[in-house]
């Protein structure tokens, strides 16, 4: 897939929104999350721990009693509740085949807003519910599951079912693997170099949070800019796990906890 273009460091120091003096909380972008679940609650404290380590003005987050505590004793900068928000973060750490009744309920309303919106894990399920700007982050399965195709017909070609995905479900899609494959309003982008390391449960959670944020703290983007911003969070990914790692191995908060070294390395 030679029309995927390589998405640089200079072109994500160029997505990150850096905060002015007249800035304040809600001026910078407030982050919508639902996700997590009785089965995936960690899913939840990933995304939000990675969000707000990406900066945004606030994270408000969504779902079950559980998660919720958990998130609140990890991070107590997270606001539990409804609110006024600029972007949505939805469905990591959940089950398309078991949706838990309430937080489907904030999903409904969440996606009627279509305010810009990450769909991940089993909200990448809901893509053809969608109104408002949208990224999905399937892997090959969940891409495999939405569009009805073995997921080993997508691995033999990530790039060229990245744009098939994009064409049909009209949305921009992040196909991740270890080349992540970005598609979407005519931009195709493409990002390497995570260490294979990153193949680790939660990878794909804290990613969610990184482009909720970035899209969060630029509430007016289209297609094309989401796709800008898509590569932006799997390059800062990337290069946040290769900081955690060093060589070796890591765990996901360690990668959520590399990330403002590495934003504040891609601004210097
Ligand atoms: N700490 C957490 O809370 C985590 C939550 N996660 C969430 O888990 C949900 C499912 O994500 P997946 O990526 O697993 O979905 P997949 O579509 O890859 O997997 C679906 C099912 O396939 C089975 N499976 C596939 N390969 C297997 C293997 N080698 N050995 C045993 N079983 C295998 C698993 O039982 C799994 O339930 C998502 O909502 C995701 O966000 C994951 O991100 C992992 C970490
Ligand atoms: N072999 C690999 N090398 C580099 N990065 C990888 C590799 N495998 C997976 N990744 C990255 O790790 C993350 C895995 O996400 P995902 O499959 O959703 O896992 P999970 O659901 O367990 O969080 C993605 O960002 C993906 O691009």
């Amino acid at each position: 897939m030679s029309d995927f273009l390589p998405w640089t460091e200079d072109d994500a120091a160029r997505r990150i929104r850096i905060p002015e003096p007249d800035d304040d909380k809600y001026t910078r972008g407030v982050l919508g999350i639902i996700t997590g679940s009785e089965q995936y609650p960690g899913a939840a404290v990933l995304g939000v721990e990675a969000a707000l380590r990406t900066g945004v003005g606030m994270v408000r987050y969504l779902g079950g009693e559980r998660a919720g505590d958990l998130v609140l004793q990890r991070r107590p900068e997270a606001v539990l509740g409804n609110g006024r928000v600029q972007a949505w973060l939805i469905g990591s750490g959940t089950d398309a085949a078991h949706p838990e009744p309430r937080s489907a309920g904030w999903v409904d309303a969440a996606l009627a807003q279509n305010l810009p919106t990450v769909l991940d894990g089993g909200a990448i399920e809901r893509v053809r519910d969608t109104g408002g700007p949208t990224v999905i982050t399937p892997h090959y399965r969940e891409l495999g599951r939405v569009l009805g195709v073995d997921p080993a017909e997508i691995a033999s070609d990530a790039g060229g079912w990245a744009r098939r995905a994009s064409d049909a479900l009209g949305v921009t899609v992040l196909l991740k693997g270890s080349r992540t494959y970005v598609c979407g309003g005519g931009i195709e982008l493409s990002v390497t170099g995570a260490p294979a390391w990153t193949a680790t449960a939660g990878a794909g959670d804290a990613l969610g949070g990184i482009l909720g944020a970035l899209v969060a703290t630029h509430a007016d983007s289209d297609a094309a800019e989401l796709a800008r911003l898509a590569a932006t969070a799997a390059l800062i990914h990337g290069l946040a796990a290769e900081r955690a790692s060093g060589g070796g191995p890591f765990t996901i908060l360690d990668l959520a906890a590399a990330v403002p070294a590495t934003i504040a390395q891609l601004l210097r």
